[in-house]
């Protein structure tokens, strides 16, 4: 549960820390650069004796000023080190003028050109410290040519250059995780990184969009600043702080977590005793004949996540086709909302709709009457409802009529498409310049409860600005995830989840659920198809007790 800072809130963080006088911005600077040298010569060791080559292309900011610390230490270990400054010394801000002062007595500065870049000798080593956080617009064009991969096969063998960055690949925007387009380039010209190493943190565009596949592995380094409440804010099954979000991982400040402790605990089942009711009654609602499929995933996935029992409810009609599919999941007829209303009972602790429930009034009707239902003497607080799918899709027309249904614990978890119908303001092309973090946290405002929009950067937020990201790349990329039907169980994993007495808070379930949905088809690998993922759930709850 690392944090994900914005650029505002690092530069706050800084400048809180420089002001209170704990630490000057020189001394975090020299940090920022040293740990990026150390960060480099840990990845590849073959760096760490012998002389080296690299090229370092520093910009007109601090970033720039890492930059020349990076070049000086690089020197120290005896290096040589063509440098260029992209940008104007007399306008470098005090620090980075500092650190570009002690450079020149080292080495030489020379102004950034294209030509004269490529006519260095060929480096080991080519480092990337333009721009990090305070990138304010699209790369000039010069700029993103010189800082493109392709630009390395100017050197012979240029495919072996190991490129790094400070703090972010320059052009990568540190909120969003986007590379804007510059005028004169219809597409965006990218710069990526075998090496990012972030400082203090990560930022929220490391693990959003664009962020995970340009930085290559992101190392934090600590330049010591404390941030006052850093470890309240993270804190592992508590739900989010309101301003910083947070990265769904086994993780806390700049360590690792044993699994059990997150997102073990996070688990009612793995720990504590009890009867199946105990463990929670879920029940899923199912569509029409020959439509099934998808509710059978989610109401299996239920029963092997958590919950003690699961239902599911069908139309009469399909009652066949189900039974000759189920066995452990129970399962009833229900033909219309009121009968579902009849059904559900002081026990029913979660509820999960949508998959394959069909579009329309017969899904608006049980939507409403799901999110009417109350726990009744015997609950202690309200069902959880998952609502995906078809659920979604049927409010189209009037989300506003489902946003004044929901409550705290509901769960909405739609793809990019159907999260569209019910924000049309925040759909992807309407986004401009604001984080994905920042538009699920406007649509979980709007609707008055948790939404998780899917995607390789899964964002959830909760009203009221509580957001995480969960981020399927690099070591937990799981492609082969973007298989029909993968939604289904996702939802029917949070049901399960959320089904029993002792389950934590239902946001912090969520998180883990999206975490179990990647690790299970991690573990699975390639050739996943959707039904493999719940049957995978025991071999992962079974790496959770370490
Ligand atoms: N503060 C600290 O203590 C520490 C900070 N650290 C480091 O500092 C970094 C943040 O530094 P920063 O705030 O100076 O921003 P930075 O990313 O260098 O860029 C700003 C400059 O770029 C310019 N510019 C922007 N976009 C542009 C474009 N497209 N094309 C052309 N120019 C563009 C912009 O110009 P302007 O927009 O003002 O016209 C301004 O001149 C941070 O990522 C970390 O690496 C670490 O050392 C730890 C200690
Ligand atoms: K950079």
């Amino acid at each position: 549960m690392a944090e994900l800072l914005t650029s505002a809130q690092m530069r706050a963080i800084e400048q809180a820390e420089i002001e209170s006088g704990t630490v000057t911005g020189l001394q975090l600077m020299e940090r920022a650069g040293r740990g990026a040298v150390a960060a480099a010569i840990g990845k590849w060791p073959e760096f760490a004796q012998g002389s080296h080559r690299a090229l370092v292309l520093c910009g007109p900011g601090n970033n720039g000023g890492d930059g020349f610390v990076i070049a000086r230490r690089l020197v120290d270990r005896g290096w040589n080190v063509d440098l260029f400054l992209y940008g104007v010394a007399a306008k470098l801000p005090p620090d980075a003028r500092v650190n570009h002062d002690l450079w020149a007595k080292r080495g030489a500065v020379r102004a950034f050109d294209l030509a004269a870049l490529c006519d260095c000798d060929r480096p080991d080593l080519f480092v990337d410290a333009v721009f990090g956080t305070g990138l304010t617009r699209p790369l000039p064009s010069d700029l993103a040519t010189a800082l493109e991969v392709g630009m390395m096969s100017n050197w012979t063998r240029g495919h072996g250059i190991k490129r790094l960055a400070a703090d972010c690949p320059s052009g990568l925007n540190l909120d969003t995780g986007m590379v804007p387009a510059s005028e004169s380039d219809a597409v965006p010209r990218v710069t990526s990184a075998d090496l990012t190493v972030a400082f203090h943190s990560l930022k929220a565009g490391h693990r959003l969009g664009l962020g995970p596949t340009l930085c290559g592995e992101v190392q934090v380094v600590d330049i010591g600043l404390t941030g006052p409440d850093a470890s309240e804010r993270a804190m592992i099954g508590t739900p989010p702080d309101a301003d910083r979000a947070r990265l769904v991982a086994p993780e806390f400040a700049h360590g690792s977590l044993p699994l059990r402790i997150w997102p073990g605990a996070m688990i009612a089942k793995l720990r504590g005793q009890g009867h199946k009711y105990d463990y929670g009654h879920a029940m899923v609602c199912a569509g029409g004949p020959g439509r099934g499929g998808a509710a059978r995933m989610a109401a299996r996935t239920a029963l092997r996540s958590g919950a003690g029992l699961v239902t599911m409810l069908c139309p009469p009609e399909a009652l066949q086709e189900n039974a000759s599919h189920l066995d452990a999941i129970m399962l009833r007829a229900c033909a219309t909302a009121e009968t579902f209303r009849q059904i559900l009972d002081d026990r029913v602790s979660a509820l999960c709709l949508g998959p394959g429930l069909g579009v329309g009034s017969a899904t608006r009707d049980l939507v409403s009457v799901a999110l009417a239902h109350r726990p009744g003497d015997r609950g202690w607080r309200d069902p959880a409802v998952v609502l995906d799918a078809d659920a979604l899709t049927s409010f189209e027309n009037d989300p506003d009529a489902l946003f004044a249904q929901t409550h705290a614990r509901t769960v909405l978890t739609p793809h990019e498409g159907e999260f569209a119908r019910l924000f049309p303001d925040l759909a992807q092309s309407e986004r401009a310049n604001l984080s994905k973090i920042d538009v699920v946290r406007q649509a979980a405002d709007q609707a008055g409860c948790i939404v998780l929009l899917k995607g390789e950067d899964t964002v959830i937020a909760r009203p009221g600005g509580g957001a995480s990201v969960h981020s399927a790349s690099g070591e937990r990329a799981v492609p082969w995830l973007a298989t029909a039907g993968a939604g289904d169980v996702l939802a029917g994993l949070i049901a399960g989840l959320a089904a029993p007495e002792t389950a934590p808070d239902l946001y912090c379930v969520t998180e883990a659920a999206v975490w179990l949905h990647c690790e299970a088809a991690r573990q699975f690998g390639p050739g996943l198809i959707a039904e493999d993922l719940p049957e995978m759930l025991p071999k992962v709850f079974a790496t959770l007790a370490r």
